[in-house]
C-alpha cells in the first residue's frame, strides 16, 4: 500500500487530490456532539494542503436515500473543519454538479475544500458494479490523486471507497495507515491475556466477530443490548429488552464452543432496567431498577449492566494484557443507563493493558463522558470497520488502495 509519505515525496503541489474521510460525525439538529472523526482526519488534510495540494474532502454522513437531505449535509462538518484547521475551507453545496466543478476549479494551491454528502448520489451505495462505477467516473473528474483516509467506511463497497481509487493514482492516509497498524496487532502475536468486552446495539453485526474471537481471545465480557440474546440463549426471561430471537441457536453454540475452547465468556449478574426506553432528548429521569439477571421483570427492558456486573466486568479487566472494546455497555447517552459504559472506561484506564477502543459510539461515549481520550492506547475511529478487520474479512477500501 503505497502511503501518504511517499505521496509527499513525490510531490503534491498544485495537484487536485481527493481525499475520501469518514465524516459521520454525530449531530443533534445542526450541531455536531462530538468531532472526533474530523480531528482524525486533520493529520493527512494538514499534510497535503501544507505541501500546496489542493485538497477536496469528501464522506458520506448518515444514510439518507441517495437524494439531497438538508438533515445530512456535511456543511456542519465543514464548518467544523475549518476552525479545527483555522483556515477558509470551501464548501460546496453538491458532490458531482456545477457546485463541486466551480468549487474544486476555485481552489488554489494548499486551500481545501468539502464537497456533499457523498450518499446525495445513489451512485455512491449502488449494489449495480455500472451504476457506482458512473459515479466513480464523475468523482474522478473532481481529482488527479485519491487518498483514502476513512477508515469507519472501509468495509463498505461504495464507489468513493472501492471504486474510484481503481481510477486514480491512489495512497493511504495517516488515519488509515495507524488504524490498520494497531488493529494489526490484535490478529498476529496478541499480548495475553487478551479480553473483549462487547456491547451497543448493532446486535447482528457484533454476533459475528465473536465467531473469530472464540478462537483467539482469553475472555469475552459481554454488556449493551447484545446481552438479552445471550441470557435468553440460557435459558432466563428478558422482558421487553432488545433480543434477536433468530440468533439463539447461534448464540447458544457460542456459548458450547467458548466451553469446549477454555475462552472465558462473561455475562452480566445484574442489570439496570425501565418500563420504557429513556427520552434520550430531554434526558427527564428515567425509573431504573436493578435487578438480577435471571429475573428480568416481564415488563422491563434491561439498559446497562448492574452494579454487581461492573465490579466482576472490572476485576476482568484489571489483569489483562490487550483489551478490544467495542460497544458501550448501555445507554449510556442518558445519565440513568451510563454508569456500565463508565466504569468499563474506567477499568481501562485503570489497567496497564494496551487498549484500543472501537467504534463511532464508543469512541463518542468515552470523550462525551468526560474521559481523556489520550489516556487510551487507541481510539479507533471504526466499529464496523475494525470488527470486519478483526474477523479477517477483505475489507473493500484497504483491498482498493493495496494494487
Ligand atoms: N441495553 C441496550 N438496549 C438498547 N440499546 C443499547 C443498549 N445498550 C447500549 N445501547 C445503545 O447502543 C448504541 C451504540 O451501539 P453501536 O452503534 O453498536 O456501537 P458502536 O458505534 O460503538 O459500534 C448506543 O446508542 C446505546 O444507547
Ligand atoms: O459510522 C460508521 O460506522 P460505525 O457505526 O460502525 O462506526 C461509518 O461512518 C460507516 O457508516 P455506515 O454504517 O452508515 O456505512
Amino acid at each position: 500500500m503505497k502511503t501518504i509519505d511517499e505521496l509527499l515525496t513525490e510531490g503534491v503541489a498544485g495537484k487536485r487530490i481527493f481525499v475520501r474521510a469518514d465524516l459521520n460525525v454525530p449531530l443533534d439538529g445542526g450541531t455536531i456532539t462530538d468531532d472526533g472523526r474530523i480531528r482524525a482526519v486533520l493529520p493527512t488534510v494538514k499534510a497535503l494542503a501544507d505541501a500546496g495540494a489542493r485538497v477536496v474532502v469528501a464522506s458520506h454522513l448518515g444514510r439518507p436515500k441517495g437524494a439531497p437531505d438538508a438533515a445530512f449535509s456535511l456543511a456542519p462538518a465543514a464548518a467544523r473543519m475549518g476552525e479545527l484547521l483555522g483556515t477558509d475551507v470551501a464548501f460546496a453545496t453538491d458532490t458531482v454538479g456545477d457546485s463541486a466543478r466551480s468549487t474544486v476549479a476555485g481552489l488554489t494551491d494548499g486551500q481545501v475544500a468539502v464537497i456533499e454528502n457523498l450518499r446525495f448520489n445513489a451512485g455512491e451505495t449502488a449494489k449495480d458494479d455500472a451504476e457506482r462505477g458512473a459515479f466513480a467516473d464523475q468523482l474522478a473528474e473532481l481529482a488527479d490523486v485519491y487518498v483514502g483516509d476513512g477508515f469507519g467506511a472501509v468495509h463498505r463497497k461504495h464507489a468513493s471507497v472501492f471504486d474510484l481509487p481503481a481510477r486514480l493514482p491512489h495512497a493511504a492516509g495517516h488515519l488509515i495507515a495507524t488504524e490498520v497498524g494497531v488493529l494489526k496487532k490484535l490478529t498476529e502475536d496478541v499480548k495475553r491475556p487478551y479480553v473483549v468486552a462487547l456491547g451497543g446495539s448493532k446486535v447482528s453485526d457484533k454476533l459475528a466477530v465473536i465467531d473469530q474471537l472464540l478462537g483467539k481471545a482469553d475472555r469475552l465480557l459481554i454488556g449493551g443490548g447484545m446481552v438479552f440474546t445471550f441470557l435468553k440463549a440460557k435459558g432466563y426471561e428478558v422482558g421487553a429488552s432488545l433480543l434477536q430471537e433468530d440468533q439463539i441457536p447461534v448464540v447458544q453454540e457460542y456459548i458450547e464452543r467458548a466451553r469446549k475452547n477454555g475462552v472465558e465468556l462473561v455475562l452480566p449478574v445484574d442489570v439496570v432496567t425501565s418500563t420504557e426506553f429513556p427520552d434520550l432528548k430531554t434526558k427527564a429521569p428515567g425509573h431504573p431498577h436493578t435487578v438480577a439477571a435471571d429475573a428480568i421483570p416481564a415488563d422491563q427492558l434491561g439498559l446497562d449492566i448492574g452494579p454487581e456486573t461492573r465490579k466482576l466486568y472490572a476485576s476482568k479487566l484489571a489483569d489483562a494484557a490487550t483489551v478490544f472494546w467495542n460497544g458501550p455497555m448501555g445507554v449510556f447517552e442518558h445519565p440513568d443507563y451510563a454508569e456500565g459504559t463508565k466504569a468499563v472506561a474506567q477499568a481501562l484506564l485503570d489497567s496497564p493493558a494496551f487498549t484500543v477502543v472501537g467504534g463511532g459510539d464508543s469512541a463518542a461515549a468515552v470523550r462525551l463522558l468526560g474521559f481523556d481520550e489520550n489516556a487510551f492506547g487507541h481510539i479507533s475511529t471504526g466499529g464496523g470497520a475494525s470488527l470486519e478487520y478483526l474477523e479477517g474479512k477483505t475489507l473493500p477500501g484497504l483491498a482498493a488502495l493495496e494494487d
